[in-house]
């Protein structure tokens, strides 16, 4: 049996996606429209409170394109605690006029591929500070789900660890020249939902992600290993872009 890699875990992730009930949001009446965008605000606000203290982070982008029209990307430490907020979120009136499309549940993961020898990761801050993240408020958010391939002589899992952390390394060459360009936050989930890693980017330039993963394709650990669901890409939604998206 080939060695699995050591990782390490941090706030848990759930991406929710959904498209507005546009014939219900137009057929509403103005009063109902105006309560349930003040119930929108009032999560919104919850949301940026419980970031500003640390507990959790949340990141709000609308989608281009008809698989979704907007996501709510949340990370908090407990599955619990992102279960309770769906839940919340799903009883207001705001919900009431969106359709849930696709969902993604994982956990903010880091692999010990490229680890620093000695270092204790429990008394190291940057990684404690990558393992439960506020999440960046880019222009843009590019998602992706993923796998590693297992397939004859193209299985991942089978490889000894020596060969895997040499690919891991070319990737993360690649990757370090995007830096300042792209952030990513890999979210593992193996056992948690139907892919094995959530890609989550967020950039200035949505270039940067077409440049970025057209580059890793050419690279092995892409190009022998990597599976890919749907892309999902989009823009920033403050406050005021939702108040603005949603005005009819
Ligand atoms: C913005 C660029 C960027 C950078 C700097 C970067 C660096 C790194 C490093 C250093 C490491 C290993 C240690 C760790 O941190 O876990 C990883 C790990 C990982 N990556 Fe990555 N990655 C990037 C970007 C980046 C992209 C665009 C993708 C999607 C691949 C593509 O073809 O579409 C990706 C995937 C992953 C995955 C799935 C893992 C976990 C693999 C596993 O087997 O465990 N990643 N990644």
């Amino acid at each position: 049996m080939s060695e699995a890699v050591q990782t390490l875990e941090g706030w848990y992730a759930l991406h929710d996606f959904r498209l507005i009930d546009w014939n219900a949001w137009h057929a509403a009446t103005p009063q109902e429209r105006k309560h349930a965008t003040e119930e929108l605000n009032t999560f919104l606000s919850q949301w940026q409170q419980v970031e500003n203290d640390k507990l959790g982070s949340t990141a709000v982008y609308s989608i281009v394109g008809q698989k979704a029209d907007f996501v709510f990307m949340q990370l908090r430490e407990t599955l619990e605690e992102l279960n309770d907020l769906e839940n919340a979120f799903n009883k207001s009136s705001f919900a009431a006029f969106t359709i849930p499309v696709y969902s993604y549940v994982s956990i903010v993961e880091l692999s010990s591929y490229l680890a620093k020898p000695g270092v204790d990761p429990a008394e190291d801050p940057e990684l404690q500070a990558r393992l439960k993240p506020i999440l960046p408020k880019a222009k843009h958010i590019c998602f992706y789900p993923m796998n590693k391939r297992r397939d004859g002589n193209d299985n991942w899992y089978m490889l000894p660890a020596e060969d895997r952390k040499t690919m891991m390394r070319s990737h993360g060459m690649i990757g370090r020249t995007y830096a300042g360009k792209v952030k990513q936050i890999i979210t593992g989930s193996v056992g948690l939902d139907d892919w094995e890693w959530g890609v989550t980017l967020f950039s200035e330039d949505p270039l940067h992600f077409k440049k970025l993963v057209y580059e890793m394709r050419f690279d092995e650990v892409s190009a022998r290993f990597g599976e890919f669901g749907d892309f999902y890409v989009g823009n920033l939604l403050s406050p005021e872009k939702f108040a603005q998206l949603i005005q009819v």
